[in-house]
């Protein structure tokens, strides 16, 4: 059973209002994001990711179209109750740099104690709560402009967890991470979706990651407009392809990933089995070489302790190819 539709979007156009002239980055299109689903937005530089997130974060108003939340209109929202309802995560410098991750993480209870206001139990609780949940209990008393990129966007993400909105949202929450911080990032967000019975809706360049992790993903392009659907399902009808393929770069479907195309100049007989055999015909390629079962002028055989390119053995694969460089 498909889980509950949470933000509905209809016919929506976003873009930026000039004098006399609109200028569209988007739309007209008709989306949804359903809760306990971790959706990710996909789409070239310039696509308008940012521009349609703050269009959905109220943050500027569409140029058509409409918005809804929890089944009720954007428009329809005061400002203390957006804030209730959607916790947004930017990635713009988020000047809390005298703050601590504490206090900083405290700000997700403004919409509930006002600007100023003071946190009470309750509120403290669900700050320690949130900092436990994205794993930064123990930087509770570190100074923001102390922590690392991958610490800063946890402690933004406990901060939109204290929140205690159904609806999430995220501008590349993965941009500037190394990626054993993207993975947990990305896995943090996606068991905080199933666990939380949260809708959350990130824009990412990590297109790979995106295909493994996310429930649903938006595809996004100037030209083509927007698609969604399931990794699987936008993997299989050729959207990724249409979406992403470049000169030199494709998508292999099966495994979900983009590979670079390389052109041989030359080719050789490479003969063996397994992942080394498979290591030797990658670095090989990337050198320009090729593999051709019908040549026997050079010849790489790779066996289970070495490699031996015309009969004469090699140990590393570095070495596999600047003999067979010198050979062709
Ligand atoms: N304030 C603005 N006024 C007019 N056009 C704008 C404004 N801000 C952005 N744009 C334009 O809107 C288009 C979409 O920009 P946006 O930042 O939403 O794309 P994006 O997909 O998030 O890009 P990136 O992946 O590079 O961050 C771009 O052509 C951009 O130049």
């Amino acid at each position: 059973m498909k889980p509950d539709v949470a933000v509905v979007v209809s016919q929506l156009v976003t873009g930026y209002r000039g004098q006399g002239r609109d200028t569209v980055v988007s739309g007209p299109f008709s989306a949804e994001l359903h809760s306990g689903e971790l959706t990710c937005l996909l789409g070239p530089n310039g696509a308008g990711k940012s521009t349609l997130l703050r269009t959905l974060s109220a943050f500027q108003p569409p140029l058509r179209g409409d918005i809804s939340i929890e089944g009720r209109s954007l428009d329809d929202y005061s400002e203390t109750e957006l804030a209730k309802v959607i916790g947004v995560v930017l990635t713009d410098k988020i000047g809390a740099n005298n703050m601590t991750v504490a206090q900083l993480v405290g700000l997700g209870r403004s919409p509930y104690t006002g600007f100023w206001g003071t946190l009470g139990d309750n509120d403290r609780e669900v700050v320690d709560e949130a900092m436990t949940l994205v794993g930064i209990a123990e930087l509770r008393d570190r100074a923001v402009q102390s922590l690392s990129d991958g610490e800063r966007q946890k402690a933004m993400i406990a901060k939109a967890l204290a929140q205690q909105t159904p609806v999430i949202f995220l501008d590349e929450p993965t941009a500037f991470l190394d990626y054993p911080s993207k993975v947990e990032i990305m896995r943090l967000l996606h068991s905080l979706s199933r666990s939380g019975g949260k809708t959350i809706f990130l824009s990412t360049h990590d297109l790979e990651l995106a295909l493994q992790i996310a429930d649903c993903i938006w595809l996004m392009d100037k030209k083509l407009g927007i698609v969604t659907g399931s990794p699987e399902d936008l993997s299989l009808n050729g959207s990724m392809s249409r979406y992403f393929e470049r000169d030199g770069i494709s998508f292999d479907m099966d495994a979900g990933v983009f590979h670079i195309d390389y052109r041989p100049d030359a080719s050789v007989k490479v003969t063996g089995r397994g992942a080394r055999y498979n290591m030797v015909r990658k670095a090989l390629l990337r050198n320009g070489i090729g593999c051709d079962e019908s040549r026997d002028d050079v010849v790489v055989e790779v066996g289970d302790d070495d490699y031996s390119v015309n009969g004469c053995k090699v140990t590393t694969i570095a070495e596999v190819v600047n003999e067979v460089m010198r050979l062709c």
